[in-house]
């Protein structure tokens, strides 16, 4: 396998060729190229065949493109990223990719495979009754597991040294999720070895990342053209904002991440609190009302004032209470947040932004909600939001959505069944992959019956104004 195509004595291979990893890990990769830091590149895969198309486009741009960023005032800027250096063409057994992982020059392999594509419930625990991850224990590359522990296992062979593994998804301990699911899989595949040489030879740090980045729309190829005279095949567009925040434990080195304003701490954990609870729950929130009211788009739902009041009840009534006190300013956080997603230059899709729900309510939603009981308070407002992913999965059920609902793990019989169920809000409300603890307790799905009831109520209402 020829992996010599990388011009740069250290690698960072990325996994996940999706827009987010374009407009995020490669822009400050690319800074640092552009202040004269040569040492490392990006080399880009992907483990679906989804990515082929966007990575043959990169391909014939030899990994560059175009990136477009906007301001909340509408001020765009383009910019050519370079730090993507290597492309790696996708097969079924994913060859490239795990010849270039084991490569000594790899010292650190990142990877964004959707909040979907861990298979974790709150425990850490991994769910061996998924499909993919079946596939893979039984030797297979499908999931994040399978990929990393091929790679690793021929890392090994070839003496390839220590590695980090970067996971950059939305997920609370990001790092120590991915590490503690590679764990469970490794033992689970009796790959003792391997195994054994995880625990000595990589580091998994959390990390915190951010920039809202929608799916491009085929106007960003236009305006890039327009602005900059480049006929670009695959332009990614983002805002304005952006945020690194990672834990300084790299086991093998690392690019000068600071230089480039990445914050390098010890520990990520007051970010990713305050980042999934209170950004990545209030837009699921936004997005779910959104397209129950026939909206499209992010901003616009934002500025629906009871839909903004939705999300701002719950951030302020049940979030700051559970994160104080915290290093951050919460309340100045949240208006942050609420004021980025009303750019109505960014053109986030309702539809981008509610996919996953079966990943997001756990992973975003159940902590506040077991949290808040355990203080003695009931969660009003937080349980609006499982509400509205309620209603909105019925109306799926009913073949009512306005477009296709993505989700990773969504499990399209079990959710028909629920709702062709005598009392489809008591299973709902049972369901332990969702609410963990709370599953089934007589408290909680009283509580999520009369939100159901106010978010139908408010629908109703809102039809008649
Ligand atoms: N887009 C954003 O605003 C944003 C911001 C912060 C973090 N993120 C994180 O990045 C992730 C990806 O976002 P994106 O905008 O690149 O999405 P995208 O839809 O453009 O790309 C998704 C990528 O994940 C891969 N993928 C999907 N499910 C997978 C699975 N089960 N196993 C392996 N690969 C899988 C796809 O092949 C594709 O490469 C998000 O889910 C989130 O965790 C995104
Ligand atoms: O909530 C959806 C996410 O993809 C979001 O756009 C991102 O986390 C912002 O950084």
């Amino acid at each position: 396998m020829n992996t010599s195509l990388t011009p740069t004595p250290c690698v960072w291979l990325h996994i996940g060729s999706g827009s987010f990893h374009r407009a995020h890990q490669a822009w400050y990769l690319h800074r640092l190229l552009v202040q004269g830091h040569n040492e490392w590149s990006i080399a880009l895969g992907n483990i679906r065949q989804d990515g082929v198309p966007l990575l043959d486009a990169l391909q014939a741009q030899n990994g560059q493109y175009v990136l477009e960023t906007v301001t909340p005032q509408g001020e765009r800027a383009y910019e050519t990223i370079t730090s993507i250096q290597k492309i790696i063409p996708w097969d079924n057994e994913l060859a490239a990719l795990i010849a270039l992982g084991a490569d000594p020059r790899t010292k650190v392999i990142s990877f964004t495979v959707t909040e979907a594509g861990y298979y974790l419930d709150n425990q850490f625990n991994l769910d061996q009754s998924n499909a993919d991850v079946q596939a893979d224990l039984n030797g297979g590359c499908r999931t994040i597991y399978g990929a990393i522990s091929h790679i690793l296992a021929r890392r090994i062979a070839n003496q390839g040294g220590p590695v980090t593994l970067l996971n950059c998804d939305n997920l609370r301990h990001n790092g120590d999720r991915f590490h503690s699911g590679l764990l469970q899989f490794l033992t689970l595949r009796q790959q003792q070895s391997t195994l054994d040489w995880v625990k000595q030879n990589t580091h998994s740090p959390n990390t915190m990342v951010d920039r809202i980045t929608p799916r491009p729309s085929p106007e960003v190829a236009v305006r890039v053209e327009q602005a900059t005279g480049i006929k670009d095949h695959a332009p990614v567009m983002g805002e304005a904002f952006i945020q690194w925040v990672v834990e300084d434990d790299f086991i093998a080195g690392r690019p000068p991440l600071e230089q480039v304003d990445v914050e390098m701490v010890e520990s990520v954990l007051p970010y990713e609190e305050a980042k999934i609870r209170i950004l990545n729950a209030s837009h699921s929130c936004i997005a779910w009302a959104g397209t129950l009211l026939g909206q499209s788009y992010i901003d616009e739902s934002t500025r629906t004032e009871a839909i903004c009041q939705m999300a701002y009840d719950y951030v302020t009534e049940d979030v700051i209470p559970s994160l104080s006190p915290s290093p951050l300013d919460l309340e100045a956080y949240r208006d942050v947040v609420l004021e980025r997603f009303s750019n109505p230059h960014i053109q986030d899709t309702n539809q981008r932004v509610a996919a996953d729900g079966f990943s997001k309510i756990p992973g975003f939603i159940a902590p506040t909600l077991q949290e808040c009981y355990q203080r003695g308070q009931t969660p009003r407002a937080t349980a609006m939001l499982p509400a509205l992913f309620f209603v909105y999965m019925q109306q799926w059920h009913l073949g009512q959505l306005p477009y296709e609902y993505q989700d990773g793990i969504l499990d399209a019989a079990a959710v028909h069944a629920l709702f062709d169920s005598a009392d489809p809000l008591a299973r709902f409300a049972a369901d332990d992959k969702l609410f963990g603890s709370l599953a089934g307790k007589a408290e909680f799905s009283d509580l999520l019956r009369q939100s159901v009831a106010r978010v139908n109520q408010w629908l109703t209402d809102a039809k008649h104004a």
